[in-house]
């Protein structure tokens, strides 16, 4: 099973982290930032000593458990007050604070030049990539992306929708309707590893072509090394910075590295057979994701960049931000829409199966307005993380004018940050404002965006209404149209193929009694890995 949280030896870990935290404190003497001006850090009970390393210790560990419920309180105190403020949550992620700004100045900090506030390290951070690949050159270095912008555009993504719709098909009846003997029989099935297995077969069909696309070993290890990616991240960011986290950190990446050499010594001899056969003027008329990225390298000019190796770990990386992401949000989405009260689940599902039926081609040109209502309202309430979007201070004091006063007059609260601040949203409260989003906002409701939030011709905005699933700016997610083509197709295939059930314990109204229940651990919403869901084929 794909386990990407275990929690095998939760006291071991804690114990552990106890003790290191401690001693690194003691020598390194780091201090929260809890005196800057203008800005009350949540969760520090200082006074007037800013050094007091037990309870700055103290703040550091429960932001392990605690960022969630802090989050909350520093959003209602301060990010909602007419002038919303800015406020700081202590971070083991950091080993200092995070500066959590406030909604309105999103424009305005996110599209600052790079030179000022910078992604890069911590974009780094959040996947922590240093320790789970090899070579240093593609995370720094990532030509990668440009190709995904240019293929993968809005205009261009409609022209894969064919190929996935076909993978899909092959997808399900293969890992969903394959383990049981009669086509209407029951299965039971791991809700994380079905949707895994789905996706993982799609996203590296798009990214990586035929053969390698349809090598069940490699999916296997390509599913695998995402996974493991986010569980090493997750413990990675859970020790304290500095030479604690170098020198542990690489054991919490072994996994990844491991299923990242499975991965290459598949990719490797395939992708150098591609480039030998561009090179030779063959093969010159395959257009797919794999050679763009080869034709991207090889404009480098540098002769490093046609390394197959280095291919290869490119593609896998993308890979990895693909499955995890796509599968994050469905399985969520199939807790969300299976999990629903009898009643109401119904009502959702026969509007559903008539969209579907209606349209019948559910890629893009198609207006498929419930389908992503309902994907929009299920990612809205599943944020991956409860603070997002991180950017860190790359000049030596950061001026940020804080949001006016009603009425246009200036005078708002400002800041000034220094240095190596990592500056943060609170997506995750932002998608629950009921200011923004009406009434229930904590209510799993398919039809809120339907009803609330279309656009003309029934598109909904790409980032409509404030939500940031996707990132907001020049570094928001260029991978989203293929994202939400892919995701729009798989629930509408499954909406029209197959009778789905959660396993374990209903409320009276038939919803599942778990369904709205989260962990979080430090800044991550835990994904419920060991939710088993049934499922059958439909007539
Ligand atoms: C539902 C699935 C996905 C979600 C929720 C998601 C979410 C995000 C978010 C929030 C960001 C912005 C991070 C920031 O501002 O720091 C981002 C960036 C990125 N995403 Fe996605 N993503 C998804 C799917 C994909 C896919 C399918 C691809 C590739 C095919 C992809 C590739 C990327 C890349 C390369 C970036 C970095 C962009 C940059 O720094 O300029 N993502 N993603």
């Amino acid at each position: 099973m794909m386990v990407p949280f275990p929690v095998s030896s939760p006291a071991t870990v804690l114990f552990c982290l106890i003790a290191v935290l401690v001693i690194s404190r003691v020598v390194s003497n780091r201090k929260l930032r809890t005196k800057r001006e203008n800005i009350v850090t949540i969760g520090v009970n200082i006074k007037n000593n800013t050094n007091g390393i037990i309870s700055q210790t103290s703040a550091l560990l429960r932001s392990l458990t605690s960022t969630s419920e802090w989050a909350r309180n520093g959003y209602q105190r301060f990010s909602k007050t007419p002038i919303q403020r800015a406020f700081a949550l202590p971070s083991m992620w950091t080993g200092s604070d995070v500066v959590v700004l406030p909604p309105a100045l999103l424009a305005s900090v996110l599209n600052r030049p790079e030179a000022e506030l910078a992604a890069h390290h911590a974009q780094l951070d959040t996947i922590q990539l240093p320790y789970m690949m090899s070579d240093s050159d593609v995370y720094n270095n990532p030509i990668q992306y440009d190709v995904i912008r240019r293929t993968m555009s809005r205009q261009h993504v409609g022209s894969l929708a064919a190929t996935t719709a076909k993978e899909l098909q092959n997808a399900f009846s293969t890992y969903w309707s394959a383990p049981v003997k009669h086509d209407r029989d029951w299965a039971t099935l791991d809700n994380w590893e079905a949707c895994g297995k789905v996706f993982t077969r799609v996203a590296m069909l798009s990214l990586v072509g035929s053969p390698l696309g349809h090598d069940e070993r490699l999916l296997d290890w390509a599913r695998k090394y995402a996974s493991s990616v986010i569980t090493g991240t997750a413990f990675i960011n859970c020790l304290p910075p500095g030479w604690i986290r170098s020198s542990a950190g690489p054991l919490f990446g072994i996994q990844a590295r491991y299923y990242q050499s499975r991965c290459l010594r598949i990719m490797g001899p395939v992708i150098q057979e591609r480039i030998w056969k561009l090179q030779s003027g063959a093969g010159q008329d395959v257009d797919d994701f794999l050679q763009s990225t080869i034709l991207r390298c090889s404009r480098t000019g540098d002769p490093r960049q046609m390394d197959p190796q280095r291919i290869a770990l490119r593609l896998l990386g993308l890979a990895t931000m693909s499955i995890m992401g796509m599968v994050y949000v469905f399985t969520h989405c199939v807790a969300d829409v299976y999990g629903m009260p009898d009643r109401k689940r119904e009502e959702l599902l026969a509007a559903l199966e008539a969209e579907c039926k209606r349209e019948a081609r559910p890629d893009e040109g198609v207006t498929f307005s419930l389908l992503d209502s309902t994907l929009n309202e299920s990612m809205r309430l599943n944020n991956i993380s409860v603070t997002s979007l991180a950017r860190d201070v790359a000049v030596d004091s950061l001026h940020i004018p804080g949001v006016e006063k009603a009425g246009g007059d200036a005078g708002g609260i400002s800041y000034t940050l220094p240095r190596g601040s990592r500056i943060v949203f609170p997506t995750q409260e932002m998608h629950r404002d009921e200011g923004v989003y009406g009434r229930n906002p904590e209510e799993f409701d398919p039809f809120r965006f339907y009803r609330e939030f279309q656009t003309e011709g029934g598109r909904f905005d790409d980032m409509c209404k404030g939500l940031l699933v996707f990132g907001y700016g020049k570094h928001a997610c260029p991978g989203r149209h293929y994202a939400m083509q892919t995701l729009r197709q798989t629930l509408a295939y499954l909406v029209l193929n197959y009778d789905v059930a959660l396993v374990g314990p209903v409320d009276a109204d038939g919803g599942h009694a778990l369904r709205g229940k989260r962990q979080t651990l430090l800044n991550v919403n835990v994904p419920n890995v060991d939710l088993k869901i049934r499922v059958r084929r439909k007539r």
